[in-house]
């Protein structure tokens, strides 16, 4: 059955962190005694791996564009050319990409993680990917004799740089447990949903109520101002009742003065919204909600919005206004 753990653990540079501290618990977890690989230091990648170097970590980094290690390399992170030397030289390494393509490409492609792989070690994806994927990954992990674990986390930038992420983990539950006070310090809880692929599942769900969830509201923003209300009196109005949620306070407020600061990149949501399609797909369900508001990232998208936040879907609608 899945399980949740709640712990008081990641706070990032705020927590004073035993990479190799030895204590242990009935589950088999215990501290983390070893070295640690981060691949991908994107807008998740570098706070999270911060989290790991500022808690004591011996943490190595590898990013395509070999310019974002600089920064974790000042925090007294080690480097190396690619994710077969990161995996080869660590115990344990994580993975944070963009999307299903490079995640494959950097566990199973040449110089992937997959190359320096080996009994003993473990490989921790953090991505957003479909099961598939996730499947597809673990199999050449597992196939080097090493161990899979998916986490792929709830929560966005602030969080990630808070170390209160949520780890929505599948696989192999030594692993998990292995590196249980490592989630600890990047997230502030964690389940163990089961087999590969259902942590992929559980994020892909979470993340098509909040697509749609942004669309419903910014389709209020948008309404309230043609109405003659104040957008912002609406962002204070829902702040306060049933259907408050910390997103539409956080990002109410630049979305009515048509700022979008990136956090979560429009082009990730909707790359989650067509991979939620394709698993309600596998089992028949419709999702019309999200199936229109996967339409609407992907004018965003024409418009030029990918790297924005995912806000600024909000300025879809506005083009369709326009077009009338
Ligand atoms: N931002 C958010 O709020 C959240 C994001 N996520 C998920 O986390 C993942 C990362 O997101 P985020 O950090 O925001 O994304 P970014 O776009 O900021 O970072 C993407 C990372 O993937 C790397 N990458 C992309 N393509 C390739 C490739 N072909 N080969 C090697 N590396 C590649 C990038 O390298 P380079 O620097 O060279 O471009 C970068 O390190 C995504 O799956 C996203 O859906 C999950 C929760 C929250
Ligand atoms: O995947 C995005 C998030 O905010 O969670």
């Amino acid at each position: 059955a899945p399980t949740l753990r709640l712990r008081g653990g990641g706070r990032g540079a705020r927590l004073v962190f035993s990479c190799s501290a030895s204590s242990s618990s009935p589950s088999g977890e215990g501290g983390f005694s070893g070295k640690v690989g981060f691949l991908g230091l994107g807008i998740m990648g570098a706070p999270m791996a911060s989290n790991l170097i500022n808690a004591g970590c011996d943490v190595t980094v590898w990013n395509r564009t070999r310019s974002k290690c600089d920064p974790l390399l000042s925090l007294g992170a080690k480097y190396e050319p690619s994710p077969a030397n990161v995996a080869s030289s660590c115990d344990v390494t994580f993975a944070m990409l963009a999307d299903p393509e490079s995640a494959v490409e950097v566990a199973c492609g040449a110089n992937g993680a997959a190359q320096g792989m080996a009994p003993g070690k473990g490989y921790v994806d953090v991505s957003t990917v479909d099961a598939a994927t996730s499947k597809l990954i673990g199999k050449h992990i597992t196939s080097t004799g090493a161990s899979f674990l998916e986490a792929p986390v709830s929560g966005s930038k602030k969080p990630a740089e808070d170390g209160l992420l949520i780890f929505l983990t599948a696989g192999d539950e030594s692993l998990y447990n292995r590196v249980a006070s490592l989630l600890d310090v990047m997230g502030k809880s964690r389940f163990f949903l089961g087999d590969v692929g259902k942590g992929a599942d559980m994020k892909l769900v979470v993340n098509m109520v909040m697509g749609s969830m942004m669309v419903s509201f910014s389709e209020g923003l948008l309404l309230s101002e043609k109405v003659g209300l104040d957008p912002n009196t609406l962002v204070e109005v829902i702040s306060q009742g049933a259907i408050s949620a910390p997103m539409f306070s956080l990002k109410g407020p630049s979305m009515v003065k048509a700022a979008y600061p990136t956090a979560f990149p429009l082009k990730h949501q909707q790359k989650d919204l067509r991979l939620a399609l394709a698993l309600a797909e596998s089992v028949s369900q419709s999702i019309p909600t999200v199936a229109a508001a996967n339409e609407l990232y992907k004018v965003a998208k024409s418009l030029g919005l990918a790297d924005q936040d995912f806000s600024a879907v909000i300025e879809a609608l506005k083009a369709k206004e326009q077009s009338k």
